[in-house]
């Protein structure tokens, strides 16, 4: 399965707010209208959204005359960043398409552009494959029932996925009993998405809302839960989709390992700690209705952060492409991104 498929003039996005009754692609040929997918969230996901964001840039390159991509551009891309402020894949996505527009060659500018967003796009997979490897034969030693939150699949990723990739890698190598699936409220990312992908691999799963992980755990279901990431702060704090916190805070208490799964690129050790990571906030209307229709009564006030901070004290190690990273994260961080690119 793959949600993003791309040509020199156009990116076509599977819309996740339709998933997973209606299969619709929408198709981008301009920097706005890949923002308005990536604010909208017909795609999603921290390394999706930021694939996407490179096409947007190349897109835009082409549309613009040869003349005006050099000094157009950065304005384009600061407002690109903008789109959503949480997932640092975005911002540091950006920052290599424009890093691929000072090297360009003069008239070539659209070609480079594009070059460098197919190869982040293509380096996304691989990626992936290596985080499920090194994931699965990790995780293997604390059993196969895992508990998983929001979507981390191939439809939050250019394909494969970090978190669900380790799944994918796992039920492979014969290790994966069982999977329960946080729904993920308020947009359903566990229900609708995850559901949606484990199911069509034959994983067996179990959706539970939010509120039963807790007693999931206490009743001996869960042998290990693994989430993905948005950022991850120098000190290990992870931002992640809201819900992840009170999982950590519970999986602590109950003495059960939790794992963040993620790519390098979603490490921001320019990020202090999670105190200084920036929270979306998004519309009321996202918790008070769904699919367009009120569950709340009418005038209903609610609170919408997207994303909660889990410190780093509370989880057990992070799954990247370059290796396991293991508190004290300051160290171990560092020393994954020295390794960054070197091979
Ligand atoms: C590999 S995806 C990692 C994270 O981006 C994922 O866990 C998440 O929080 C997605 O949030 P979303 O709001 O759906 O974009």
């Amino acid at each position: 399965m793959n949600a993003i498929r791309y040509e020199p003039d156009r990116l076509m996005l599977l819309d996740q707010t339709r998933l997973p009754h209606e299969t619709v692609w929408v198709t981008c040929r301009t920097a706005e209208d890949v923002y308005q997918a990536i604010r909208s969230m017909q795609v999603r996901g921290a390394p999706a959204i930021g694939a996407a964001a490179a096409f947007g840039l190349a897109l835009e390159a082409r549309r613009l005359a040869p003349a005006e991509v050099r000094s157009r551009l950065p304005e384009v891309a600061a407002w690109m960043k903008t789109a959503r402020p949480t997932a640092v894949n975005l911002m540091q996505a950006v920052d290599e398409v424009m890093a691929a527009l000072e090297e360009a060659p003069r008239g070539g500018e659209a070609d480079a552009l594009y070059q460098r967003a197919v190869a982040i796009a293509e380096r996304d997979i691989e990626t992936n494959r290596r985080i499920g490897d090194i994931g699965a034969k990790w995780i293997a030693k604390h059993g196969g029932r895992v508990l998983t939150h929001c979507n981390t699949g191939s439809l939050a990723t250019v394909g494969y996925g970090t978190a669900l990739g380790i799944l994918r890698a796992m039920r492979d190598a014969g290790t994966l009993e069982h999977v329960y699936v946080d729904e993920t409220r308020p947009y359903l990312q566990g229900a609708r998405l995850t559901a949606y992908e484990l199911q069509e691999e034959g994983i067996p799963y179990d959706i539970i809302t939010d509120s039963t992980a807790g007693f999931a755990m206490k009743l001996g279901w869960v042998d290990v839960v693994i989430v993905g990431a948005d950022r991850i702060a120098k000190n290990g704090d992870t931002a992640n989709k809201i819900g992840t916190y009170s999982l950590a805070v519970l999986a602590s208490f109950h003495g059960i390992p939790f794992y963040v799964a993620a790519p390098t690129t979603t490490l921001d050790l320019s990020t202090p700690s999670g105190d200084d990571i920036p929270i979306e906030e998004r519309s009321a209307a996202e918790v008070t209705h769904w699919m367009g229709r009120p569950i709340a009564p009418a005038g209903a006030s609610a609170k919408h952060l997207a994303f909660d901070v889990t410190p780093g004290h509370l989880i057990a190690g992070i799954i990247t492409e370059r290796g396991v990273a293991l508190p004290p994260y300051g160290e171990s961080l560092a020393r994954l991104c020295d390794t960054r690119g070197k091979s």
